[in-house]
C-alpha cells in the first residue's frame, strides 16, 4: 500500500510502476468521492467538516473495502491508502480537532471495528512517501483541485503528524505491515530513481 500526504505523490507514483507487467494499481477513488449520485461529500465535507464530516468518511470506508475485497488479477497488487488510513488518519483528524461531533466518530469507529474483525484485509508492505506538509501545500496548489482550494497548510500538517506517529514513532495506532520510508520532497527525476531502488522491495514484499 502506497501512503502519504494529500498531493505528496502517491498516483504519480502508482502510474509509475502500473507500466510494470503483472502488477495491478489501484488508485484511490477519489472520483466518486466527488460525486456520487450527483452530490460532491468531498467537496461539502471541505466546506462544512462538522455536518458531512461522517458522511464523507463513510463512503470512504465503503469504497476502501470495495477495493480491498476485489479479487486478485496479478501477483502483486498495489493500491492507493487503505480502509487503515481512512479511519487513523482522515476521521481521526476530524474528531481530534473537534470537526467531527463524539456520536458521528463512535458510529464511525464500531462500523470500522466490525470491518477489520470480520473482513480479512491483507497488507505485505506499506510504502510510506514521506514529505514535508510545505512541499505539499506546494503540490496540492499546482495540482489545484476545485474542493481542495480551502485547504490551509494547517491542515497538511495535522495529516503529516498523524502519520508520523502512526507509521514513524508508532504512538498512535497498530502497524499493520512493515513501513518502507521513501523520502519524497524530491523532484520527479530523483523520486523515479529511488522508485527503480526500491523495485525488489515493493514488488517482492508478498513472498
Ligand atoms: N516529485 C514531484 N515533484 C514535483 N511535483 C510532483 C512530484 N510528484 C508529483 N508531483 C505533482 O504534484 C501533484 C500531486 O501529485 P499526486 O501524485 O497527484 O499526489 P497524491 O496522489 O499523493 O495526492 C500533481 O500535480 C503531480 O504532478
Ligand atoms: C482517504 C481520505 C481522503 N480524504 C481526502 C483528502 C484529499 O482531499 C482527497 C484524496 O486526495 P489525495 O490527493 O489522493 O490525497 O480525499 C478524506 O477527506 N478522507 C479520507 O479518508
Amino acid at each position: 500500500m502506497t501512503k502519504g500526504n494529500i498531493a505528496s505523490g502517491k498516483t504519480t507514483c502508482l502510474e509509475y510502476f502500473s507500466k510494470t507487467s503483472d502488477i495491478e494499481v489501484l488508485t484511490e477513488p477519489v472520483s466518486k468521492w466527488r460525486n456520487v449520485q450527483g452530490c460532491n461529500p468531498l467537496g461539502l465535507m471541505y466546506q462544512d467538516p462538522s455536518r458531512w464530516g461522517l458522511t464523507l468518511q463513510t463512503y470512504v470506508q465503503l469504497t476502501m473495502l470495495d477495493r480491498h475485497v476485489l479479487p486478485m488479477s496479478t501477483p502483486v497488487r498495489m493500491m492507493e491508502r487503505s480502509i487503515y488510513s481512512a479511519k487513523y488518519i482522515f476521521a481521526e483528524n476530524l474528531y481530534k480537532s473537534g470537526k467531527m461531533p463524539e456520536v458521528d466518530f463512535a458510529v464511525l469507529s464500531e462500523w470500522f471495528e466490525w470491518i477489520i474483525k470480520n473482513i480479512a484485509i491483507p497488507v505485505d508492505l506499506i510504502v510510506y512517501l514521506q514529505t514535508s506538509p510545505q512541499t505539499c501545500y506546494e503540490r496540492l496548489k499546482q495540482r489545484c483541485r476545485d474542493e481542495e482550494k480551502v485547504i490551509p497548510l494547517e491542515y497538511l500538517e495535522s495529516i503529516h503528524n498523524l502519520y508520523e506517529d502512526w507509521l514513524i514513532h508508532h504512538k498512535s495506532f497498530e502497524v499493520p505491515a512493515p513501513v518502507l520510508v521513501i523520502p519524497a520532497d524530491h523532484d520527479l527525476k530523483k523520486m523515479l530513481h529511488q522508485y527503480e531502488e526500491n523495485r525488489e522491495k515493493i514488488l517482492m514484499a508478498h513472498c
